[in-house]
């Protein structure tokens, strides 16, 4: 039987044989063909779909466009089944076009997975001015394994001009980032991946911020995203810690404590049920470092001070307004709460009067007749007391949680009971005038010494005098920059005797008043008897 004749009519070609006996056409018809003709064809394919997209974006009609190419690409799938799973995050989202949290939480989260080997990437300066944080530019990937899955994240972008816009103004690109994952992890990013890197993205984005210091009252309101705020802002660069802050190290100690594990608290407090948040009241004369501890707190757990001035804010419903504004992580501050007298005035001197105490109530009066005549001065604010309350544990003040109120006093007795009790003004610390332990924390931070032959004498004056630590601080900063350590010590030292000298003269003129009032009384029992 002639095989080959067969396979030669099945391929339809003629029997004329080489010399070899073989078909020499049906060789030739074989042959791969050349990387020349290869390229020539596939450069003549891409030619022709090149143009087909250019005729078909010229002059097919945008939503024609748009249901061509949803269903090429479910041909696509039909032919080739993807076993992947894609989600979008776009940059800007909402009627209002507002730019997405989810968005920002992933830009930084990405941020942290940049590898080696990436060769696009943008340099921007973010929320911390003094610092470039680098991220992904358009179309580089980034790979990230949570839980031994991987996962593809890309920014993409749907240019503007892709889109029918009915505007004036042509429509700016949209970003998003893809998250690409096989789909037998699909579980696994709903439930888990995802909130795990926003978690983390938050974190990164809120400890990566320059931290602000917002105060009302300047009259100025700022615009934000075109929303008007009432508070004006300025970065926060106040350099107080708490090693460097005066005061006994094991109460020091305690509030740093305190304070940290506030900052941990987040699920302990939504099981008890209580708003996360603390009040701490800090009382003492002026000088000993109230509003210093206060930035030492900001530094210490990263967080925004809103420096709240009660006496600019009109009345209950602005000071709400204000509140609702702040963010998490902040601390509220309301400095000298003594002063704003509207909020202790007249419910003391009630009690007081009752109180027979002649003197006292005198005093109150002469106090609140002062305070009426400022009241006419300057702008009143009918902020009051139920208003305040509110503020600080009303159904508002749990907004965006994570927040410490301070209120700062020289005058703790003057503040109304309900104001300070525990649950609004949880921790209550007294910072006092100067003891010895808190001079070596100064002499270190202003002459970097720890000890000295002068210590021992300064020891002997300082136990009971009435010196604050800014008084401390201020004769121990050096007066020149030649001046030696000691000439600070020693200018100490002269102050410290001046207040024991002062503070003798004092109480023998108080020992001669006590003296005085209690021979009075007798003189008047003489008279009484010649009667
Ligand atoms: N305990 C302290 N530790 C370190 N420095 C202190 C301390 N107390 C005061 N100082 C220094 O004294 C200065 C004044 O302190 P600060 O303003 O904190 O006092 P204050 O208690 O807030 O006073 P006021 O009641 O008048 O507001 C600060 O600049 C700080 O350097
Ligand atoms: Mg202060």
């Amino acid at each position: 039987m002639d095989f080959t004749s067969t396979r030669s009519k099945k391929n339809g070609t003629s029997n004329s044989n080489d010399s070899d006996g073989r078909d020499s056409r049906a060789v030739v018809r074989r042959r791969p063909p050349t990387i020349a003709e290869l390229l020539a064809s596939t450069s003549s394919t891409l030619a022709t779909i090149m143009f087909t997209w250019t005729i078909i974006r010229q002059y097919c009609p945008h939503d024609l466009r748009q249901y061509l190419h949803r269903y090429l690409n479910n041909f696509i799938d039909y032919i080739y089944p993807n076993p992947y799973v894609r989600i979008a995050i776009y940059e800007f989202v909402g009627e209002r076009l507002n730019r997405s949290k989810a968005f920002a939480a992933v830009e930084s989260y990405l941020s942290t997975k940049l590898s080696d080997d990436a060769k696009r990437l943008k340099a921007e300066v973010g929320d911390n001015k003094n610092n470039f944080s680098l991220n992904i530019d358009e179309y580089e990937k980034i790979t990230d394994e949570y839980e031994n899955a991987e996962f593809w994240w890309t920014l993409s972008k749907i240019s503007g001009s892709a889109k029918k816009s009915t505007s004036l103004y042509p429509e700016p690109d949209r970003r998003y980032y893809q998250l690409k994952f096989h789909k037998k992890h699909r579980n696994l990013v709903t439930e888990s991946y995802l909130k795990h890197v926003l978690k983390e993205g938050r974190e990164i984005k809120v400890n990566r911020r320059q931290r602000k210091l917002y105060t009302n009252g300047t009259g100025n309101r700022w615009t934000i995203h075109r929303q008007s705020t009432m508070w004006s802002e300025v970065y926060f660069e106040h350099p107080a810690n708490f090693d460097t802050i005066a005061m006994d190290p094991e109460k020091k100690q305690e509030i740093v404590e305190d304070l940290l594990t506030f900052r941990e608290s987040k699920d302990y407090y939504a099981r008890i049920g209580k708003a996360w948040k603390r009040g701490y009241l800090l009382y003492g004369p002026p000088g000993t470092g109230k509003s210093t501890m206060i930035a030492a707190m900001a530094n210490l757990l990263n967080y925004d001070v809103y420096d709240l001035e009660l006496t600019a804010v009109k009345d209950n419903t602005e000071l709400r307004k204000l509140l609702i504004e702040t963010t998490s992580k902040s601390i509220i501050v309301i400095e000298d709460i003594d002063c704003s007298l509207e909020l202790t005035g007249q419910r003391k001197i009630k009690k007081e009067e009752s109180s027979k105490d002649e003197e006292k109530v005198k005093e109150k009066e002469k106090l609140i007749k002062e305070h009426l005549k400022r009241e006419e001065e300057e702008v009143k604010s009918r902020v009051t007391l139920s208003g305040l309350l509110n503020f600080i544990d009303g159904i508002w003040s749990a907004c965006g949680g994570e927040r410490l109120i301070v209120f700062t006093t020289n005058h703790v007795e003057k503040l109304d009971p309900a104001l300070i009790r525990s649950g609004r003004m949880d921790k209550h610390i007294e910072l006092s005038y100067c003891t010895f332990q808190a001079f070596k924390v100064l002499s270190k931070n202003y002459l970097n010494i720890e000890t000295h032959e002068l210590f021992e004498e300064i020891q002997d004056l300082i136990k009971g005098a009435k010196i604050t630590p800014a008084d401390v601080a201020e004769n121990l900063m050096p007066k020149s920059r030649q001046e030696a350590a000691e000439n600070s010590l020693r200018r100490l030292i002269r102050s410290l005797e001046e207040l024991k000298r002062a503070a003798e003269i004092e109480s023998t003129k108080e020992e001669k008043r006590a003296e005085k009032s209690k021979e009075s009384p007798k003189s008047i029992a003489v008279l009484e008897s010649v009667d």
